[in-house]
C-alpha cells in the first residue's frame, strides 16, 4: 500500500496535540492528526476536567455538612452519585465537543485510529472502523500520552481494581474504598470519596504522602485528611488481594510491625502512569526511550530521530496539563513560527485539588539545601491569615523560601483555602524577580488571602 504524503503527522489529540496541527494547517502545511481514543486526551475525558467536577460536588457536600458552624441550617446531607457522574459527563462532553468543533480545516485530516510507527518518517495507522493506513512525513509529533500502571500483585486478577477512569463511573458510593498511592491521584480522589460518604483508607508504600514535598508539607496534608475521618497508612507496600464474601475484598499490606489485612468493598490503585509506548513501536523508527520506558526528548523535544518530537507525560517529566501545553508553546515556536525555543530553566508549579489546596512554585526547602545554597524559611499558619478566619477555612499554612543573601524567592508552597491561586500570586512574583521585601512591602487588598502574603514575607524582617 502506497504512503500517504502528510508535511506534519500529530498523535494524540492532548494538549499540544490539540493546537498544532490547527495552527499547523493555518500556516498552509498538511497535517494528519491520528487519535485512537476521544478527542481531547486525558484532561479533558478522563483527568482534571472530571476529576475537578466531582470534587466540586465533593467540596458541595462537606461545606453543607458544615452550615451549622456558619449559623445556617441544613437537613441531613446525601450524595447521588449517579447525579454526581452526569454532571461530570454533561462537563466532559462539553469540553470534547468545543474542541471537535474547531477541527473542519482545510489542510487537517482527523484520523481516527492508533498508529504506530514503521520506520523513522513513516506511519501506520489502524482505523478504528478497521482497516489501515500507510502515513509518511518529514516532522512527527508525538503527544500520546500516559495510562494508569496497572496493579502488579498477587491476587490482582482475582478482584475488581478501579482506576482513575474506571472509579469516576460508579453510580453508587463505595462502603470502604481502599486507595493504593500517596501521589496526587490517591489524595484527591480519597478525600472526595469521604465526603461522598465513604470509609476510606489510603495505603502508601513510601513513608509519606507526596514525597516531593518537605516532609511538614506532606505531614500536613495527612493531617488534614485524617482531621476528615480518612485512615492514611504509610510505609504500607500491598502485597495480595483476595476477595472477602460478597462484594468485598481483603488487601495484604506489609507494613514496618509486619502484615495487616484491610477489608473493603472497593479497591482504588493509583500507583503512577506508564508511557503509551507499547502500540507506538518507536523502537521501529529508532526513537530512544529512556530505562523507564519514556521516549528521550532535547531541551527542544526533539528525539533521537532529527524531525520526530515528543510532547506531554510521554517524555517521562512533569505529567501536568500546563507542562504539555507549555511543550506546545515550544513546538509553536519552532514548527510553525521557525524560532529557538527550549525547555530549559522553565518554572512547572503544582497545583493539587484537595481541599485545602497543596500548591507550590519554585524549590523546597529540602532541595534548596541540596543545592548548597544558603536560605531561610518563612511559614505561616492559615489561621493568622484574616480572610480564612472570616471563611472558616483555617487549615493549612504557607511557607516561603528565600536566598539569605538577596532574599530571592526560590520556592513557595501552601497547603490552604485556594491554595492555587495565592502560589500563582508568589510565582509571578518570582518570573518577575521580586523580593521577599517587595512583597512584604507590597500592599495587598484587605482582606484577601493574598493578604497573608504581606505578612509572611515580613517574616523575614523578624
Ligand atoms: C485523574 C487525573 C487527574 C489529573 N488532574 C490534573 C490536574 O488537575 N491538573 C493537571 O495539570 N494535570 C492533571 N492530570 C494530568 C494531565 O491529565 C496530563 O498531564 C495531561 O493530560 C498530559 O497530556 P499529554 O499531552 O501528555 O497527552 P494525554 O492527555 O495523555 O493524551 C494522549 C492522547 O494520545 C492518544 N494516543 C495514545 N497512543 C496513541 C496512538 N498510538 N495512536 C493514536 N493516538 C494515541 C490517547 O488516546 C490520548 O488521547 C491529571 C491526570 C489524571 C489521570
Ligand atoms: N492536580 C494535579 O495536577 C494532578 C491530579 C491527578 C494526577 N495528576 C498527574 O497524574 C500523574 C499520576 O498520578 P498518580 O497519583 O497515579 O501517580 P504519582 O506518581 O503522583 O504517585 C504514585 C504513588 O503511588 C505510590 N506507589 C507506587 N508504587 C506503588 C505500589 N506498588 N503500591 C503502593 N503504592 C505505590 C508512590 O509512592 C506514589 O505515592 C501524576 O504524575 C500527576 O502529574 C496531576
Amino acid at each position: 500500500m502506497a504512503a500517504e504524503d502528510y508535511d506534519v503527522i500529530v498523535m494524540g489529540t492532548s494538549q499540544g496535540g490539540r493546537f498544532l496541527p490547527l495552527d499547523l494547517a493555518k500556516a498552509g502545511r498538511r497535517v494528519a492528526l491520528v487519535e485512537r481514543g476521544p478527542l481531547g486526551g486525558v484532561c479533558v475525558n478522563t483527568g482534571c476536567t472530571p476529576t475537578k467536577t466531582m470534587i466540586a460536588s465533593a467540596r458541595l457536600a462537606y461545606q453543607a455538612r458544615r452550615g451549622a458552624e456558619y449559623g445556617v441550617r441544613t437537613g441531613p446531607v446525601s450524595v447521588d452519585l449517579a447525579a454526581v457522574r452526569e454532571r461530570k459527563r454533561d462537563m466532559v462532553a462539553g469540553a470534547r465537543a468545543g474542541y471537535a468543533g474547531r477541527l473542519g480545516l482545510d489542510g487537517l485530516d482527523l484520523i481516527a485510529g492508533e498508529a504506530r510507527f514503521t520506520g523513522p518518517k513513516t506511519v501506520e495507522v489502524a482505523l478504528t472502523g478497521g482497516g489501515l493506513r500507510q502515513l509518511r512525513a518529514p516532522v512527527i509529533v508525538v503527544d500520546a500520552g500516559t495510562r494508569p500502571r496497572p496493579l502488579e500483585i498477587d491476587g490482582a486478577a482475582e478482584v475488581p481494581v478501579l482506576d482513575s477512569t474506571s472509579i469516576m463511573e460508579l453510580d453508587e458510593v463505595p462502603e470502604h474504598l481502599i486507595v493504593l498511592g500517596g501521589g496526587y491521584i490517591s489524595p484527591e480522589f480519597g478525600q472526595m470519596f469521604r465526603r461522598f460518604g465513604s470509609e476510606v483508607t489510603i495505603v502508601q508504600h513510601g513513608p509519606r504522602l507526596m514525597r516531593a514535598e518537605d516532609d511538614d508539607v506532606s505531614e500536613a496534608v495527612a493531617e488534614v485528611l485524617r482531621g476528615e475521618g480518612i485512615t492514611v497508612l504509610t510505609s504500607a507496600t500491598p502485597v495480595r488481594a483476595e476477595p472477602a464474601g460478597e462484594d468485598r475484598l481483603r488487601l495484604t499490606v506489609r507494613t514496618e510491625d509486619g502484615e495487616r489485612q484491610l477489608e473493603g468493598s472497593h479497591l482504588l490503585s493509583a500507583i503512577g502512569r506508564v508511557p503509551n509506548t507499547e502500540a507506538l513501536t518507536p523502537g521501529e523508527a529508532g526513537i530512544r526511550l529512556d530505562e523507564r520506558g519514556f521516549i528521550e526528548v532535547d531541551e527542544h523535544l526533539e528525539t533521537s530521530v532529527p524531525g520526530v518530537y515528543a510532547m506531554g507525560d510521554i517524555t517521562g517529566g512533569a505529567s501536568f496539563t500546563h507542562s504539555s501545553y507549555d511543550d506546545y508553546r515550544v513546538l509553536h515556536a519552532q514548527l510553525v513560527k521557525g524560532e529557538k525555543a527550549s525547555t530549559r530553566g522553565r518554572l512547572v508549579p503544582h497545583t493539587v485539588f484537595t481541599d485545602p489546596q497543596l500548591a507550590r512554585a519554585g524549590l523546597t526547602e529540602r532541595e534548596a539545601l541540596a543545592q548548597g545554597r544558603e536560605i531561610r524559611v518563612a511559614k505561616l499558619p492559615m489561621n493568622a491569615v484574616v480572610r480564612a478566619l472570616e471563611t472558616g477555612e483555617t487549615r493549612g499554612f504557607m511557607k516561603a523560601v528565600v536566598e539569605a543573601r538577596t532574599g530571592e524567592i526560590l520556592g513557595f508552597a501552601v497547603l490552604g483555602s485556594e491554595g492555587g491561586e495565592i502560589m500563582t500570586m508568589v510565582q509571578v512574583a518570582m518570573l518577575g524577580k521580586l523580593t521577599a521585601a517587595d512583597m512584604a512591602n507590597a500592599i495587598f487588598t484587605h482582606p484577601l488571602l493574598a493578604e497573608g502574603l504581606n505578612t509572611l514575607f515580613s517574616l523575614f524582617d523578624e
